[in-house]
C-alpha cells in the first residue's frame, strides 16, 4: 500500500510536472495478477485496482496503514468494474459484475475475492473509513437514473450515472458515481467547481492508449494540469478544481469522501474567474 500525504494549497503551483504527477496523479494501480493501493491522507481514502486472471482470483487483504486484521475492518468499499467483467465473492456470497457495475460493500466484510470472467478483467477499488455497516448490494450501469449534461457548442454532452449516494446504494459516507462523454464530447465538469468539505477521486477510462486527458487541478484561480492516460486516477483535495479536457471522448468514475454526501454542494466556479 502507498501512502500519499495532504498537501497545502499555497504548495501546489510550486510543483513541477513531477512533483504534480508525485502528489496527485495515481498511475499504477492495474497491473496483471496483482492487487495494488493507495492510501491518501486526504480523507484517508484508498484507491485500488485489482486485475486478477481467469483461474487466479485475488484476495483482498489488510495493509499495516490500516492496522485492522481486514482490509473492511473500519472501512467500506465500492467496486467498479472498468475493464471486461467478472465476480467479486463476499463473506461467501458471489456478486458478479458486469463492466461499468458497480458493487458497494459495508465496513465489517470479512473475505473478499476478485475473480476475472476475461483475460483483462479490471476492476477499480474506492474506499473510505466507515464506523457503521450498512448492506453490501449492486448497481447495475444500465439500470440506474441518468442524468443528461452539457452541450455539444461546448463539447461536454455527458451522461452522469450516480451508484452509491444518498438516493441510491447508502453508505456511512462514501459516494461514486460514472461519468460517460457523448463521441465528440471532449470536457468533464466545465463550468468546475471545489467542494470544502469532500474530496473527489477521478479515474479516467474507455481512453485509446494513443490519447490524454488534460486534467485541471489546483485552486480556480492558480490552476495547473497533469497529463493523463486511460485508466490512471486523480487525487483532488477539497480545495481544487477537477476538470478535464480529452484529445478524445472517455469515462471516468468520480468518487468522494467527507463530511457530508450531498452531491449539490459544490461551490462553483465561473469559467472568466479560472487562471
Ligand atoms: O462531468 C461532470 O460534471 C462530473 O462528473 C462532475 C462530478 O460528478 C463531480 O465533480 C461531482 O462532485
Ligand atoms: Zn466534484
Amino acid at each position: 500500500m502507498q501512502i500519499r500525504h495532504s498537501t497545502h494549497p499555497a504548495q501546489l503551483p510550486g510543483f513541477d510536472t513531477d512533483g504534480l504527477r508525485r502528489h496527485y496523479l495515481v498511475d499504477d494501480l492495474f497491473v496483471p495478477g496483482e492487487i495494488r493501493t493507495v492510501y491518501t491522507h486526504e480523507d484517508r481514502i484508498v484507491l485500488g485496482g485489482a486485475s486478477p486472471s481467469p483461474g487466479r482470483p485475488l484476495e483482498l487483504e489488510s495493509a499495516s496503514p490500516l492496522r485492522s486484521a481486514h482490509f473492511c475492518e473500519r472501512r467500506e468499499l465500492a467496486v467498479l468494474a472498468v475493464r471486461n467483467s467478472g465476480t467479486v465473492t463476499v463473506d461467501g456470497t458471489e456478486h458478479e459484475l458486469g463492466t461499468r457495475d458497480c458493487l458497494y460493500i459495508g465496513q465489517g466484510a470479512v473475505d473478499i475475492e476478485f475473480r476475472a470472467a476475461d483475460e483483462d478483467t479490471r476492476f477499480y477499488l474506492f474506499s473510505t473509513p466507515s464506523h457503521a455497516s450498512f448492506p453490501t448490494a449492486v448497481a447495475r450501469f444500465d439500470e440506474v437514473d441518468v442524468l443528461k449534461l452539457g452541450d455539444q457548442s461546448t463539447a461536454n454532452v455527458r451522461e452522469i450515472r450516480k451508484f452509491v449516494h444518498a438516493d441510491g446504494i447508502r453508505s456511512s459516507q462514501l459516494v461514486l458515481g460514472v461519468t460517460s462523454l457523448a463521441p465528440g464530447s471532449v470536457w468533464n465538469t466545465m463550468p468546475p467547481h471545489t467542494h470544502d468539505r469532500r474530496t473527489e477521486c477521478y479515474l479516467y477510462f474507455d481512453l485509446p492508449e494513443d490519447h490524454r486527458v488534460i486534467h485541471l487541478c489546483g485552486e480556480p484561480q492558480n490552476t495547473r494540469n497533469i497529463v493523463v492516460r486511460n485508466e490512471e486516477a486523480v487525487i483532488s483535495p477539497s480545495w481544487s478544481v477537477h476538470s478535464g479536457v480529452g484529445t478524445h471522448s472517455y469515462t471516468f468514475v468520480w468518487a468522494m469522501g467527507g463530511e457530508n454526501q450531498a452531491y449539490d454542494d459544490m461551490d462553483p466556479v465561473a469559467v472568466t474567474e479560472l487562471r
